[in-house]
C-alpha cells in the first residue's frame, strides 16, 4: 500500500481502504480459483495495482468516461483503474467465466458500485466506450480488429478516443503499422526495476458509426 502512496499521494480515505482490502481479497480468492500466479500475489502491489494505475500516470479519466477492460483475467487493469476514478463507469470483460466470479467476488467486498463485467469474448460487446484498455491479452493487430466500432464519437479527454495498452518490451516490430501511437514509459513516472520496460501504448481509434 506504501507503494501505491508513494505514487498516489492524494487518494481519499475510501480509495485508501479500498486499495488496502485488494491484498486479503486475492488472497483468499486466489485460494480457491487462481488466476493470478503465486509469485505475483506476493508482489500484487507493484506487479498489478500500480502496474495498473499505469495508464492513471498517462491519463485523468474524466466524471462520466466510459471505459472496456478487455480480457480482465482478475480484474487487471480494471479493477485499480475503477478504484482510481469512482466516478467513471468501467465494463470488465473476460471469456473465461472462473476469472470473471473473481473479479465479482473483489467488487463486491470491495463495495465497487462503478463496476460492470461481462462474460464474453469482446467482439460480442455492443457499446462506446471513451477509452478501451488493456494488458497481456492480444497482440496489436489482432486487438484492434477485436474492438473496432466500440469507440464513442464524443471526444472528452486530450488524449484522443482509443486504445490505452499495458505493454512490454520492444514494440517496435508489433507497433510498425501504426504511425499515430504513443509510447509512454512507466520508467518515467516509475522508479522501480519492474517498470523499466513496460509501457503504457496510446493508439487513438476513429469512431465507426
Ligand atoms: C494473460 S490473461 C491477462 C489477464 C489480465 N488482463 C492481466 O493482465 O492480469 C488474458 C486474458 O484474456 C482473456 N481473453 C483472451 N481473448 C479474449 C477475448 N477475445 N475476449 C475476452 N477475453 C479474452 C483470457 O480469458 C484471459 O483471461
Amino acid at each position: 500500500m506504501e507503494l501505491i502512496l508513494k505514487y498516489f499521494p492524494n487518494l481519499t480515505e475510501d480509495q485508501i481502504n479500498k486499495f488496502s482490502l485488494l491484498e486479503s481479497l486475492y488472497q483468499d480468492w486466489n485460494l480457491k480459483i487462481n488466476v493470478v500466479s503465486r509469485k505475483d500475489i506476493d508482489e500484487l502491489y507493484l506487479r498489478h495495482v500500480l502496474h495498473a494505475l499505469g495508464i492513471a500516470k498517462v491519463i485523468s479519466f474524466k466524471d462520466g468516461s466510459h471505459i472496456l477492460d478487455v480480457g480482465t483475467g482478475g480484474g487487471f487493469p480494471g479493477i485499480p483503474l475503477a478504484i482510481m476514478f469512482p466516478e467513471c463507469s468501467f465494463h470488465l470483460v473476460d471469456s473465461i467465466a472462473k476469472k470473471l466470479k473473481v473479479v465479482n467476488e473483489v467488487v463486491e467486498g470491495l463495495g465497487l458500485n462503478n463496476v460492470k463485467t461481462t462474460h464474453s469474448r469482446v467482439e460480442a460487446i455492443d457499446e462506446q466506450f471513451d477509452f478501451i484498455v488493456s494488458r497481456a491479452v492480444a497482440i496489436m493487430p489482432t486487438f484492434v480488429h477485436w474492438v473496432k466500432g466500440k469507440i464513442a464519437k464524443e471526444q472528452k479527454h486530450e488524449l484522443k478516443n482509443g486504445i490505452l495498452y499495458l505493454k512490454g518490451g520492444d514494440l517496435t516490430e508489433e507497433l510498425k503499422d501504426y504511425r499515430t501511437t504513443t509510447i509512454y514509459n512507466l520508467g518515467d513516472y516509475y522508479n522501480e526495476d519492474f517498470f523499466e520496460t513496460k509501457k503504457v501504448v496510446h493508439l487513438p481509434l476513429k469512431y465507426r458509426g
